[in-house]
């Protein structure tokens, strides 16, 4: 094993230590990873997430993340709720939050907590051993030090099939595991993956998204949307070398980081049909977006330009171009979020609003990315119409218009460009 000098790119080098892990069969490194190194005064740090009290440590931990920790959990007890049993690997635990919180509240039978930085063993052992005094039974957990991939492949190795597993990478993207992860996946099950790399997203490194998740990504209106297109797709195409089929369940994006998040169920099965896998085709001068299929790659025309100006086109892809979530499953976490007295108790208003707002995304009518209204004003040449309006002129014109999670000043909507150009002058008397 031996020290590198990378940087990620997303926090403070100096609070990383990098490491190769170097397969001793084969001369070339096998994966580099970034442990966190925490600072000296930070020593012990109490807090409570959904009233479980738990201790950070030195490890690597985000508040900003209890949503993504949220919907990670509400997954998990909706499969245990389905299939009566929950055996879950929590690849990157850090703390061990997650692993607990799947432990208490998603009422889990087993969780493997494994994190690659062994100084951070106290405390997870600590934050799991409350299991036991809470809810009086066996132990159900067990934790280990390896890389993610190591214990990913041990699993596989062994036939120890999982069916949750959460890839909680961070500073990175989470491409390298998902082999890994869909080898002990059970079928049917469910893996959460999150990527933090804003850079693809944003359509500032394609020869790095080419690599990293097949996808040649350009810089379009609705980059974070397209973060995790590109995690998906890349995600349906892992997946369909093993033979599987992925879909997800939900798709969350947060700025914090910026952090995308995925809940892919895994089945048998090969790519999907060209309405869910292909490319996206944005037009610079009219503002208009299309899918568009493999087959129609070689004749892609904008309706505005006829071609002429074809240097106003901007073609991303493959990625996922399906839906971003399943309105069933996101009515079912809703549901047992209010049970839970997640809903409308003020310190779930957030969570509330924002299941509510993917599954306005849900409409089946609506396509793929946003129009953002300062986009739509600059065109018009008005000031930015606001959102409530523009959106129910829309629907009274007859079409469909959601709100993003996105992008708070942003719809969606299977309206024209031109015709939001429109509206918005005429909400603005020009
Ligand atoms: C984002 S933190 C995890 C946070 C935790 N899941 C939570 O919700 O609070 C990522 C963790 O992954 C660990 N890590 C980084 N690279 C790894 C790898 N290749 N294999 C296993 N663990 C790794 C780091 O030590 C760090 O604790």
């Amino acid at each position: 094993m031996s020290i590198l000098n990378l940087n990620p790119k997303s926090l403070s080098p100096s609070l990383f230590i990098h490491k190769t892990f170097t397969n001793p069969k084969r001369s070339s490194i096998s994966h580099q990873i970034s442990i966190f190194k925490p600072p000296i005064y930070c020593k012990s740090n109490q807090i409570t997430e959904r009233g479980i009290l738990f201790d950070t440590g030195d490890t690597f931990f985000r508040h900003e993340s209890a949503t993504g920790r949220d919907l990670g959990v509400l997954s998990a007890a909706l499969y245990k709720q389905s299939k009566g049993q929950l055996r879950v690997l929590d690849a990157m635990c850090g703390c061990g939050i997650r692993s607990l919180r799947y432990l208490i509240e998603s009422k889990a039978d087993f969780v493997l907590a494994n994190d690659a930085n062994e100084s951070h063993r106290r405390v997870i052992l600590e934050n799991l051993a409350q299991v036991e005094r809470l809810q009086g039974q066996n132990k159900r957990w067990v934790i280990t030090h390896w890389e993610a991939n190591r214990v990913l492949t041990d699993c596989y190795l062994q036939r120890d099939y999982f069916d949750y597993i959460d890839i909680d990478s961070f500073g990175s993207d989470s491409s390298f595991f998902l082999r890994a992860a869909f080898n002990s996946l059970k079928l049917d099950g469910l893996v959460y993956v999150t990527s933090t790399d804003g850079y693809s997203s944003g359509g500032h490194r394609p020869y790095h998204s080419l690599a990293t998740y097949g996808a040649y990504v350009r810089p379009m209106p609705y980059a974070n949307e397209l973060g995790l297109r590109i995690l998906i797709g890349g995600a349906v195409r892992e997946a369909s070398v093993l033979g599987y089929r992925v879909t997800p369940l939900f798709s969350y994006y947060s700025y914090h980081g910026p952090v995308f998040r995925v809940l892919l169920r895994m089945n048998r099965g090969k790519l999907p049909d060209n309405r869910d896998y292909g490319f996206i085709c944005y037009c610079n001068c009219c503002g208009n977006s299309q899918a568009v299929s493999w087959s129609e790659l070689g004749q892609i025309r904008c309706p505005c330009s006829n071609t002429k100006d074809a240097a106003s086109l901007v073609v991303s892809g493959p990625l996922w171009t399906g839906p971003l979530h399943s309105a069933a499953y996101i009515m079912e976490m809703l549901n047992l979020a209010e049970q839970w007295g997640w809903v409308g108790d003020g310190a779930g208003t957030d969570l509330e609003k924002l299941l509510k707002r993917m599954l306005e995304e849900s409409d089946p009518r609506l396509p793929f990315g946003y129009i953002k209204l300062d986009e739509v004003a600059s065109r018009a040449q008005t000031n930015t119409p606001s959102i409530s309006t523009i959106m129910s002129t829309l629907r009274k014109e007859g079409y469909a218009a959601s709100r993003s999670h996105i992008a708070s000043n942003a719809i969606k909507t299977n309206c024209p460009m031109a015709v939001c150009i429109r509206i918005a002058k005429e909400l603005h008397g020009c």
